[in-house]
């Protein structure tokens, strides 16, 4: 089952060729899980049993007596429906079970299929906005982490979109900056491998080496809670250059979240600013695009695309990584990996995105809500990166530049500016950089619908992958051992619940599109695919069955009608086995896949809570959950 991904063609060289020049180092491999062919098995005794048990509601539905017609139809009814829901959530579920597979990468080979200098360079986005829900201490540790890649550092450049446009984030991002110039060399002098410098401090016993560090971090991390604590006032005092106290300048008394001109500041430049030791640093641009109220920001999407067009203007990098600003980098050769598989030239001219699991650190043993989300960040990708790929999920993920403009075969040339060189960064950023990040920029263009992070959705991760895959795109899944990336999670049951509601509204918002996956995913993407989608857009209607169970059976008890089979009825036979087989499975994949039995349980747990919370939830406010 084992295949190299660039050796696929090798098959077809003859036998009889006395010499034939060496096969190319694979750069990656992958193999298909040894459970497929029980999946698959699996499946359709399954699907028989399911309907098995469809066929017998309907048969009591039709067979209700004269007296107890109308208590019991709607009974039968009940149940006959919340089954369908289930046996259709079930159907959409077996597209990730058909061909899961697992890859590798071997960095080691990297070096003598391409040289170093022709690594293409990386722009990596970062988003943030609200200093107060997400601490800029936090965003700026996700920046330093990416700062320090094992990679040229002049081919790095850091993009950070504070939609809160605050003072705080970009006073934050300027300390970073300073005290960058001694982390980067430090990290590589001492080979450190945790490069997020919170994460390091936390987990290393200081010595004399670190010592220093430690302490230049801990003065760092002092004034910046000191300015967040004065909420920005006197922000003037802690700087100390006349160029940095300039860019303050921009919040003038009507400046507001939500009315603000663009501010674009450049804090580290690769051409002129270097490290402690002189080598270069990478770039690092603070963007907080321009907000009306009378112009549509459309969330997170809007931000990305201003640094797409932002970015364009300045680094051009053909290979784009976007972060949310609680993700930090957890391992410092990441871009290899992802270099892996853009240098393989059989995958590359189709290849959008190489998505790594979100995976998180702060979670209890137990996982008691069910924050590793383990099926949607970790089995269900593995499932679908055995045909087109996973879908986007937000964080985490290295596109290229290329496929947000257009399908792999068009002839769109690469970035909506058209610029032919590459632009030079420059301290002041160009009259051209303000324009494209100011409101009305994609007024009637197609960006957000045909390019670009597409919009429409709460859920534009999710929403933008789809696209793209429908266009033709294909994506990767990327899982080493140790995390790429590591993020916060909710820490309680209302902020999980929350989140829930909001991907929930953005999930629907897609399924009941004219995109959706059933009527146009099935035509643009295949069955199986549309499957895969359909899966997640038509996910919150699993609330349906939960809450009929939740309130029909102890009606039913109370009402005296029977409506599960007894045990002596061999129609229990198949209730049995519907109970288990499902339980069993899911529980086994779980743990296959390196999770506990308590935390599978929490995860069934938090399932039903989930399922009952969209229910309750109607008082449910978007637009304060999403950071207007
Ligand atoms: O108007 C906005 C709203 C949000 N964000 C940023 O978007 C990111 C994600 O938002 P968050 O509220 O943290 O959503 P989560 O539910 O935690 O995030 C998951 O779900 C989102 C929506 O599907 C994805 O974008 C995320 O990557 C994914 O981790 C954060 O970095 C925010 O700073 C903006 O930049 N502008
Ligand atoms: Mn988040």
């Amino acid at each position: 089952m084992k295949r190299s991904g660039s050796n696929q063609n090798q098959s077809c060289v003859h036998s009889s060729t006395p010499i034939s020049p060496p096969p190319p180092l694979p750069l990656h491999s992958f193999e298909v899980l040894r459970r497929t062919p029980l999946n698959r098995a699996f499946a359709l005794v399954y699907a028989t049993a399911i309907s098995a048990l469809l066929y017998r509601h309907t048969l009591s539905l039709l067979s209700g007596s004269a007296t107890t017609f109308f208590s019991f139809s709607l009974v039968s009814f009940s149940l006959l429906l919340s089954d369908a829901v289930l046996a259709f959530m079930w159907v959409t579920e077996q597209a990730f079970r058909m061909r899961p597979v697992r890859r590798k990468v071997f960095i080691e080979n990297l070096s003598r299929v391409v040289d170093e200098k022709n690594f293409p360079a990386l722009d990596v986005f970062i988003c943030t906005a609200d200093p107060f829900k997400e601490p800029p201490l936090r965003a700026i540790n996700t920046a330093l982490s990416v700062m320090a890649y094992d990679y040229p550092t002049d081919k790095v450049s850091v993009y950070v979109s504070d939609d809160g446009g605050s003072q705080l984030t970009l006073f934050s991002l300027m300390e970073a900056a300073k005290f960058a110039t001694h982390w980067l060399p430090f990290c590589k002098e001492f080979r450190i491998e945790e490069r997020c410098p919170d994460a390091y401090f936390r987990s290393t016993h200081s010595c004399a080496q670190t010592e220093k560090m430690k302490i230049m971090y801990g003065m760092m991390k002092e004034k910046i809670e000191s300015v967040m604590e004065r909420r920005g006032g006197f922000v003037n005092d802690f700087i100390s250059s006349d160029h940095h106290r300039q860019a303050f300048n921009k919040w003038t008394p009507g400046f507001t979240r939500q009315d603000h001109p663009t501010v674009i500041e450049v804090l580290l430049d690769s051409g002129t600013d270097k490290d402690v030791t002189g080598r270069a640093m990478p770039n690092l641009v603070y963007v907080s695009r321009e907000k009306s109220s009378s112009w549509p920001h459309h969330f997170k999407a809007g931000a990305l695309n201003v640094l797409l067009r932002v970015s364009e203007t300045m680094s051009n990098a053909p290979v784009v990584l976007t972060l949310d600003c609680d993700m930090y980098s957890n391992d410092p050769r990441t871009p290899l990996r992802v270099l892996c598989h853009l240098f393989d030239p059989v995958v590359a001219p189709k290849l959008a995105y190489i998505q790594f699991p979100q995976r998180f650190h702060g979670i209890d043993k137990h996982d008691i809500y069910g924050n590793e989300q383990k099926h949607l960040f970790q089995l269900n990708p593995m499932g679908s990166d055995g045909s087109a790929g996973p879908n986007y999920v937000g964080s985490g993920c290295f596109f290229r530049r290329r496929s947000l403009f257009g399908g792999p075969f068009s002839f769109l040339s690469s970035g909506v500016l058209q610029l032919q060189a590459k632009p030079i960064m420059s301290a002041t950023p160009s009259a051209l950089s303000h324009h494209v990040a100011s409101c009305t920029f994609e007024h009637a263009t197609d960006w957000g619908y045909k390019m670009g992070f597409r919009y429409g959705s709460l859920v534009e991760d999710y929403y933008t992958g789809y696209r793209l895959q429908c266009e033709g795109w294909k994506s990767v899944f990327c899982n080493p051992n140790r995390a790429a990336f590591l993020g916060d999670v909710p820490l309680n049951l209302t902020d999980a619940l929350t989140q829930n509601r909001r991907w929930c509204v953005g999930l629907l918002e897609v399924g009941f599109s004219r995109y959706n996956p059933i009527t146009f995913g099935i035509r643009s993407m295949g069955l199986l695919m549309a499957l895969n989608y359909a899966h997640y857009a038509y996910w919150p209607i699993w609330s349906i069955p939960i809450t009929i169970y939740a309130i029909v059976p102890q009606l039913a008890l109370i009402n005296g009608l029977s409506i599960f089979p007894t045990m002596w009825d061999p129609w229990f036979y198949l209730y049995w086995f519907l109970f288990l087989g499902a339980y069993g499975q899911d529980a086994i994949e779980f743990t296959l896949a390196g999770s506990t039995i308590q935390r599978w349980w929490n995860d069934q747990r938090m399932w039903l809570i989930r399922g009952i919370g969209q229910v309750a939830s109607s008082s449910y406010n978007i637009d304060e959950e999403a950071y207007i």
